[in-house]
Parts: C-alpha cells; sequence; structure tokens
C-alpha cells in the first residue's frame, strides 16, 4: 500500500459474500441481499413474511452446503479473488493511487471501505462496481450504498464512478484472449460454447433494465472475435440462477444443458463473461451441478472456464478501465 500521501484512490466493489460456509453466517448474508429493494423487487409488506417465514429457514442450509464445496483457505472465491485483483491493480498502477475493494453485501463494506480511503487522504476515489453489464439489481445497488456512505461523511471526497464495459473493446479483448486460450488448452474439442449470464427476473426487462440488452450484445461481439481465433465452435447464450416462481431471463443455463445433451451434443464448454471473479455460481452451480445435469442427460465432456480473475488479460483489462477513468485526476 502506498503511504498516505496519495490523494486517489479506487475501490473495487463485487456482489458480496458470507463470512463463512456455515448456515448462521449465510442467513445474515442473505438477510441482508435478499431485503434489498433494488435485488427483490416486490413490496416489502408482502416479500418480508416469505422472507423471514420461508426463505430465511430453508435456503442458508442449502446454500452452506453450496459454499462449503468450494470455499478456500484464503476464505469464499469471490472474496479472495476481488482482493487479489485489488492487489494487482495496486501494483499496476503504483504507489500514487491507492486501491482497495470492498462487497456490496456482508463484508468489507463500501462505507467502511470509504471511510478507510478518505482516513488514508483519499480526496477523490473513483468506484468500480465490477459488473461489465449494468443493472439495477447490481450496479444501482452500489451507487445506492456509495450514496448512504457519503450521507453520513461531514467531509466528501470527490467521487466519480466506472460506467458499464459490457461492449468495452479493453473487455471483450480480454475476454476474447482469455477464453480462446483455455478452450484451445482442453483436452477435448467442444462442440458448443456457452455463455451464461446471470439471470434476472423477465420483468425487469420490460420496465427498462438494458441488463439483458447489455448480455447480448457482450455475446454478439465476443462471439464475432471468437469465430476468427476458434473457426467452427457454436457459440450460444443463456441465463442462470433462476429464484423464486417468477419468470426470469430465458433461456435458462440448466436447460440448455439439458437439451443439448438429449439433442445428442457430447461435449459442451461453459464461460461466465458476466462474472469478473469466479464464485459460489460458477464453481458450484455451474461446474458441480450444471455438470450432473448435462452428464445425466447423456453429455460427456463438460469444461466450464474460468473468469478472467485476477490472471493476466483481467488485469490488463481493469488497468485500461481504471486508467482511462482517472485520466482527469492525474497530476503528476
Ligand atoms: C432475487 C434474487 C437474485 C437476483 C435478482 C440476483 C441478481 C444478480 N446476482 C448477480 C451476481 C451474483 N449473485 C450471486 C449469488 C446469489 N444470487 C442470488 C440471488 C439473486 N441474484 C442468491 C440468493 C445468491 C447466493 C447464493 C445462493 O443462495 O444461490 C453471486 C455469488 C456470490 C458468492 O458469494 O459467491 C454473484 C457474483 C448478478 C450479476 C445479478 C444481476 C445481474
Ligand atoms: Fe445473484
Ligand atoms: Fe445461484
Amino acid at each position: 500500500m502506498p503511504d498516505n500521501t496519495s490523494d486517489i484512490g479506487v475501490l473495487l466493489v463485487n456482489l458480496g459474500t458470507p463470512d463463512a460456509p456455515t448456515p448462521g453466517a449465510v442467513r445474515r448474508y442473505l438477510a441482508q441481499f435478499l431485503s434489498d429493494p433494488r435485488v427483490v423487487e416486490i413490496p416489502a409488506i408482502a416479500w418480508k413474511p416469505i422472507l423471514h417465514g420461508v426463505i430465511l429457514r430453508t435456503r442458508p442450509a442449502k446454500s452452506a452446503h453450496a459454499y462449503a464445496q468450494v470455499w478456500t483457505p484464503q476464505g469464499s472465491p469471490l472474496a479472495a479473488i476481488t482482493a487479489a485483483q485489488a492487489r494487482g491493480l495496486q501494483a499496476l498502477l503504483g504507489a500514487g493511487v491507492r486501491v482497495d475493494w470492498a462487497m456490496r453485501y456482508g463484508n468489507p463494506s463500501i462505507p467502511a471501505r470509504l471511510q478507510a480511503l478518505k482516513d488514508a487522504g483519499c480526496e477523490r476515489v473513483l468506484v468500480a462496481p465490477l459488473y461489465p453489464q449494468y443493472c439495477a439489481a447490481t450496479t444501482a445497488s452500489v451507487m445506492d450504498s456509495l450514496g448512504e456512505a457519503l450521507g453520513a461523511m461531514r467531509r466528501q471526497p470527490a467521487v466519480r464512478t466506472l460506467p458499464p464495459y459490457y461492449a468495452d473493446d479493453a473487455y471483450i479483448s480480454a475476454l476474447e484472449e482469455d477464453i480462446a486460450a483455455q478452450v484451445s488448452a482442453l483436452d477435448f474439442a467442444p462442440e458448443m460454447l456457452l455463455l451464461s449470464f446471470h439471470g434476472m427476473p423477465e420483468r425487469t426487462r420490460t420496465l427498462g433494465d438494458p441488463y439483458h440488452a447489455q448480455c447480448i450484445e457482450t455475446a454478439r461481439l465476443l462471439g464475432q472475435r471468437l469465430a476468427s481465433r476458434l473457426p467452427g465452435l457454436r457459440i450460444e447464450t443463456s441465463f442462470q440462477s433462476r429464484f423464486g416462481p417468477a419468470k426470469w431471463l430465458e433461456p435458462a443455463t440448466e436447460t440448455v444443458l439439458e437439451e443439448e445433451a438429449r439433442a445428442g451434443t457430447r461435449r459442451i464448454a461453459i464461460a461466465a463473461p458476466g462474472f469478473s471473479a469466479d464464485c459460489v455460481e460458477t464453481l458450484e452451480e455451474l461446474a458441480i451441478r450444471g455438470r450432473e445435469v448435462f452428464e445425466s442427460a447423456g453429455g460427456e465432456r463438460l469444461a466450464v472456464l474460468a473468469c478472467l480473475n485476477d490472471r493476466a488479460p483481467g488485469m490488463t483489462m481493469l488497468e485500461r478501465l481504471v486508467r482511462r477513468e482517472l485520466s482527469g485526476w492525474w497530476h503528476g
């Protein structure tokens, strides 16, 4: 970490994760996450009884089991990888900038780390939600939390925020390079590459959330690039992690895996380009449960590719995106 003479801060933000893979810790995390009106857009008077009476009684044990299967010595994969991204970015940007990281839900929180940057002398802070595609449930919720944190400060830093980068050359190029390299290194030739994005209720699309359109645009741009790098590989898009009884964005990843296997597709690679870091959604939902679905429907080989994480293509992308935002703030 640079000394406290630096006055520019960068705060990387991702979704959040429980403090431990236990039902109690998962319950605390889910209670905060699923009480956010940006995430569950049902009036509180109707949602609270379902959340507290049903969801928080049943889901924590199931989710804790999922987290336990992917937990690492450094803690939750999402937190460990986000911390590694912050360290990597710090090394790339040098001592003139102080890089930190926070989680929207759980720890370390946005208000705590914003205050820490302030205490370290940062009068200007770039807040960078690591969501390539804008979604009210994710990006806007980070902004809500940032506003709340600023609302509690007498002396606020100047703040700017990283725009969504779903079509940015820095992002598409990083994915192109990273996915092409991972597919080429497989010990089998996939017939199909599935791009799996996190799902959302279908209703949010008709209400004007650009998330679905931005996912489709990322997939289109990436598909164009990969067509020349991996000729002949069929590319499809799907949405994972459906939650609750409402209709979510389709096609669902699980359904695609099952239908492809039944239709005779034997070898699939999956990438999750909307996730900046591997997490329970990629390591458990795709790599464990997705594999079970695919194999029990007759599939033979499923490769779940790593997210950009803190490897070189992803760090180059982050450096490019952040340097561009900071360019108006550099002074030396
Ligand atoms: C109503 C429920 C949910 C919405 C809407 C939602 C949107 C959404 N989520 C991500 C990214 C991540 N979600 C993660 C975990 C996760 N998501 C939900 C529910 C909704 N997500 C739950 C209940 C959970 C916890 C795990 C579980 O019980 O299934 C994660 C991983 C967190 C981790 O600790 O590893 C990420 C990342 C996006 C991008 C998004 C909307 C676009
Ligand atoms: Fe989610
Ligand atoms: Fe999930």
